[in-house]
């Protein structure tokens, strides 16, 4: 395997810079868009790139989840033998600098997918509305971050820990093309941990209640998030461009639409999502989402009722060797998982595991979740559901 060094450095988002500082971030050490500041010599880094590998496109590379695309392709020693980088008009011409080679990003064109074996979307549903169809007819397989598919009958909804045997069917090797979806991060995060427990004693109902990053609306929700936190400080009236009020010390129900029944998107994408990937219409699911002001990663408390008994210790158990999860459950000393200690961790943390004492017997629990939501919910999930195509 090829090993380079290659430099360091803060890649600027549609002019927002992400300090690494500030957002919790440690940047890949091989990604490096070109104009950024570099600030530090870096390590020896691993390469995909490989005659063999599928040619692979990122949409919407300049994003949040773009970047953290690149950072995970790196980390896992991802196969390619060609990589496209494609963004909006705007992006177009600039440089990325990535395992030590420089790419043009390119404009999205319905071009852009001829001779892509793997295309990985993160530009938003409109985006892969209007692209993910033809890229698929044209032989790519679409992995999708975006809610554009999700519950489209034929499209799989894939959390590759719980059910990647509905994706079974599309392999590389076929050489047809394909859309896969990615989850909802808050329901990617759930899952991990709730569906090792609904394997044991099936789930009857599950309460869920976010404590949503601004991570999960972009670049440029966390620029907004630094910057009025900084106006506040210094006595100045916050800035609101992306959300219509103050954020800084504060929180508000999520963002997304309200519709008729009271609940907003996010709240009924944990509903029907749940139920697509666990192959179950009849669990019964109720969520509450809410925005924090937490730079990235999300944090959920989930209460749930069994159809059969579970006991506490043997809830922890099988979370503590469940895959993609790492129990911090430490009620001494009051230590339990935490949005800033999983940022750029891949596993789902899980705490206050406890018996529901509103239940009877042993039928209800309660968990509290931290995930990093740019990386297992979005970026890592996407690019494990890439690797079961071969
Ligand atoms: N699965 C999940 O849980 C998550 C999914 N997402 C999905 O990923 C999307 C991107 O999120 P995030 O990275 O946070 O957003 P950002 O705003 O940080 O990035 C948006 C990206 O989309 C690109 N883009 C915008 N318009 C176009 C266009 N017309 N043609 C091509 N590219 C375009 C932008 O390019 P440019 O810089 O040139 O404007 C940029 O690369 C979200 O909209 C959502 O659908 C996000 C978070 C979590
Ligand atoms: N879940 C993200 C928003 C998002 O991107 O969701 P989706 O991938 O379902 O569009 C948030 O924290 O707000």
């Amino acid at each position: 395997m090829a090993a380079l060094s290659v430099q360091m450095c803060t890649p600027s988002v549609r002019g927002v810079s992400l300090k690494s500082s500030i957002y919790g971030s440690k940047l890949n050490n091989a990604v490096k868009i070109q104009g950024a500041a570099v600030t530090r010599k870096s390590r020896i880094v691993r390469m995909g790139l490989t005659e063999n590998g599928p040619t692979v496109a990122v949409v919407g590379v300049t994003g949040a989840v773009g970047q953290e695309f690149l950072a995970v392709l790196n980390q896992r020693n991802f196969p390619y033998s060609n990589l496209k980088l494609l963004a909006s008009k705007r992006s177009a011409g600039k440089h990325i600098t990535f395992e030590g080679r420089e790419y043009e990003v390119e404009e999205l064109t319905k071009d852009s997918f001829r001779g892509i074996d793997i295309a990985l979307f993160s530009a938003g549903g409109s985006i892969s509305k209007e692209y993910g169809p033809s890229a698929a007819e044209s032989g790519s397989i679409v992995v999708d971050n975006s809610s554009a598919f999700r519950m489209d009958e034929g499209v799989p909804l894939i959390v590759p820990e719980v059910n990647a045997d509905a994706m079974a069917h599309i392999k590389l090797g076929n050489k047809k093309g394909a859309i896969i979806a990615n989850p909802n991060c808050s329901t990617i995060i759930c899952l991990v941990a709730a569906t090792p427990l609904h394997r044991h004693s099936k789930v009857k109902r599950m309460v869920v209640s976010t404590y949503q990053a601004a991570s999960g609306a972009g670049a440029a929700a966390m620029a907004e998030l630094e910057q009025q936190t900084r106006e506040v400080l210094s006595g100045q009236e916050p800035t609101c461009n992306i959300f219509s009020r103050q954020y800084a010390f504060n929180l508000f129900s999520h963002n997304s639409c309200v519709s008729e029944n009271g609940y907003n998107e996010e709240e009924m994408k944990l509903v029907k999502e749940t139920r697509k990937i666990w192959n179950d219409p009849n669990v019964l699911v109720t969520a509450t989402c809410v925005r924090v002001p937490v730079m990235r990663a999300h944090a959920e408390s989930i209460n749930f009722q069994f159809e059969k008994e579970i006991d506490e210790e043997t809830a922890r158990e099988i979370l503590s060797k469940a895959e993609g999860v790492v129990v911090v459950d430490d009620r001494a000393g009051n230590n339990f998982p935490t949005p800033l200690e999983v940022s750029n961790k891949d596993d789902v943390a899980v705490g206050r595991i406890r018996r529901d004492i509103s239940q009877s017997g042993n039928f209800g629990l309660d968990i509290f979740i931290c995930g990093d939501q740019i990386r297992k919910g979005a970026a890592l999930n996407a690019v494990q559901i890439a690797e079961k195509l071969f």
